[in-house]
């Protein structure tokens, strides 16, 4: 209502302006006005169009997703359709022929008789999902005590990556998958990362969890996704947090949540199985649950060599003080010993809170050097900010013999 009177307001004041102006002007006048009307008319004609192609699909009945198996010559190929037999179809005259190619996703018309759009590929929509690091910057020396595990995934991993004729002339398999197992927060994705970077391997993680949780009935299809990109991506090193999210065992397997995570570990199986040992593909899991892991997982020919990644004993604790502080102006007075035994129990990501917390309190305090001042307060922060339980259960069960417990 108002916005119709507010209109007859403009018609009034344009006829008013009609009688005003005259001659010459009142030409540019009507021509200026022209043109505005026609801006008007080309917005509501883009407006109609927009409201048809909405309609349309609206109304449209569903395409049939497809996968090319192969092109034909003659302008047609043949697809798998989802919904069953193959079908040898035309080819829209719309489509970017150089897309046609094997393997590659389309969407069938209703009547599947022809392509009529080309589909992102699964990879495309599952790369949110996977973090895929071409050369990842961690190095062994950026990790604090676990040189025993480094040496050992050296051998097992990044050795078979760098040097298979080695194995070959020797006659034995390396493993084609690791199990690393430990709290969380002790260095298991950067032992991976760090094989990764120095076997000059590409890094493509994936976390079981999110495996499961975000992408409900294609956690099956994601694998095997992973294992191609893998294979493009070699020399690879797949690497699998929170493996327990799919491959713990299960006594009943009832609701069909827990059919899909079967179904999801039988696929990881297969893909394990699926390459030889001396493949260009090595796959490390990480669990802070060993305890709950399906046994299947951990058959010879799978992952079946285990290293454990535990919490920081006080040697470690010193080292993993050292490589945080390395960039940073301490005081002379820091007893990196004193550090470790106080710090009983930390995990390595806690012991690199402490690092940022009292390089805080020196900034706070408008210092340019941190002290150990600043390292008791932050640990004491720290301390009162542990939540995860899980962790401190586990320290219990592995009590540090080397450095006396002084915070209980
Ligand atoms: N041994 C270590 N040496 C140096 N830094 C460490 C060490 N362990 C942990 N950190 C620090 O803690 C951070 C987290 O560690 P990381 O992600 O490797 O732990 P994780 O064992 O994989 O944990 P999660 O099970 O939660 O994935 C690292 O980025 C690093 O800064």
């Amino acid at each position: 209502m108002s916005s119709d009177m507010g209109k007859d307001n403009q018609d009034n004041i344009i006829e008013k302006l009609d009688a005003v102006v005259s001659g010459e002007d009142y030409i540019k006048y009507l021509e200026s006005k022209i043109r505005l009307l026609e801006m008007e008319r080309e917005k509501l004609l883009m407006k109609v169009n927009y409201y048809k192609s909405e309609l349309e699909k609206l109304i449209s009945p569903p395409l049939i997703e497809g996968v090319i198996e192969y092109v034909l010559g003659d302008g047609r190929a043949v697809v798998k359709s989802t919904t069953g037999p193959n079908l040898v179809v035309a080819i829209a005259d719309n489509i970017d022929k150089n897309l046609i190619k094997p393997g590659v996703r389309v969407a069938l018309n209703q009547r599947g008789s022809a392509i009529v759009e080309v589909l992102p590929s699964y990879m495309d929509t599952y790369v949110q999902l996977m973090e895929v690091i071409e050369k990842p910057s961690v190095k062994y020396e950026d990790i604090g005590g676990l040189s025993e595990q480094i040496r050992e995934l050296r051998e097992v991993v990044e050795l078979p990556l760098k040097n298979p004729e080695l194995f070959e002339e020797i006659g034995i398999e390396p493993p084609k998958g690791v199990l690393l197992y430990g709290p969380p927060g002790c260095g298991k994705t950067m032992l991976a990362k760090a094989v990764a970077a120095e076997s000059n391997a590409t890094f493509i993680a994936i976390v079981g969890s999110e495996l499961v949780q975000k992408f409900i009935g294609e956690g099956a299809r994601i694998v095997r996704e992973l294992f191609e990109l893998a294979r493009k991506k070699a020399p690879s090193i797949v690497f699998i947090d929170e493996l327990d999210a799919i491959a713990a065992k299960r006594i009943d397997i009832g609701t069909s949540g827990e059919r899909e995570v079967q179904r999801t570990l039988m696929q990881l199986l297969a893909e394990i199985d699926g390459f030889r040992p001396l493949d260009k593909v090595k796959i490390i899991a990480a669990t802070n649950r060993i305890d709950i892991l399906d046994p299947a997982i951990l058959r010879p020919g799978r992952l079946d060599r285990i290293i454990e990644v535990p919490l920081p004993d006080f040697n470690g604790r010193i080292e993993i003080f050292r490589i945080h502080t390395r960039r940073m102006k301490l005081a002379e007075n820091i007893d990196f010993q004193e550090l470790a035994r106080m710090t009983n129990g930390f995990t390595g990501a806690e012991i690199k809170a402490v690092v940022t917390e009292a390089g805080y309190n020196a900034i706070r305090d408008n210092r340019r050097q941190v002290t150990m001042n600043d390292f008791l307060k932050a640990i004491e922060k720290v301390r009162s900010k542990k939540k995860l339980r899980r962790v401190e259960e586990y320290a219990e069960n592995k009590e540090d013999k080397e450095a006396p417990l002084i915070f209980q």
